[in-house]
């Protein structure tokens, strides 16, 4: 079974989270799920440095992170996750979608009206 290691930013401005949905997927318990942004880390990076990269491609986004909010291990029926998950801030809120179906600013108590992927159910409490 793969395991990955994943790394997710919550993205904060001005007292909003950016939510980004996934389209179809080969998985259907993915498919349009929404997710924080971010992606695998790559060998011998660092998890920061990771996040940084993956939100400039695929949202061309410009944040910082700063502290760890959880580390959540996951099991899905394909394949097993490691995610952790970073508060972030971003200077803007204007992203370009190039992954992802769709993307909404939510204020923290609205979030769990979207359906998430089941690795961020945890994560949500932590917010
Ligand atoms: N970025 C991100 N990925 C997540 C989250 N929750 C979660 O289960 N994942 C899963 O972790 C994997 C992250 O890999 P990735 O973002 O590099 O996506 P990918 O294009 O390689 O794979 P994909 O085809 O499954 O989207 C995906 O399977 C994604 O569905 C999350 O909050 N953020």
């Amino acid at each position: 079974m793969k395991h990955y290691k994943v790394v997710a930013a919550v993205i904060e401005h001005k007292g909003a989270i950016l939510c980004t949905q996934k389209g179809e997927h080969n998985y259907p318990y993915l498919s349009y799920k929404y997710e924080f942004p971010g992606g695998k880390v790559e060998r011998g990076e660092r998890d920061e440095d990771a996040l940084i990269r993956e939100i400039d491609e695929e949202l061309a986004l410009c944040i910082t992170v700063n502290r760890k909010i959880a580390v959540v291990n996951h099991q899905y029926p394909d394949f097993m996750i490691t995610l952790t998950a970073f508060h972030c801030n971003s200077t803007s809120r204007e992203v370009t979608l190039v992954e992802h179906l769709h993307a909404i600013w939510l204020p923290k108590e609205k979030l769990k009206t979207l359906a998430w992927a089941a690795a961020d159910q945890p994560i949500l409490q932590y917010l």
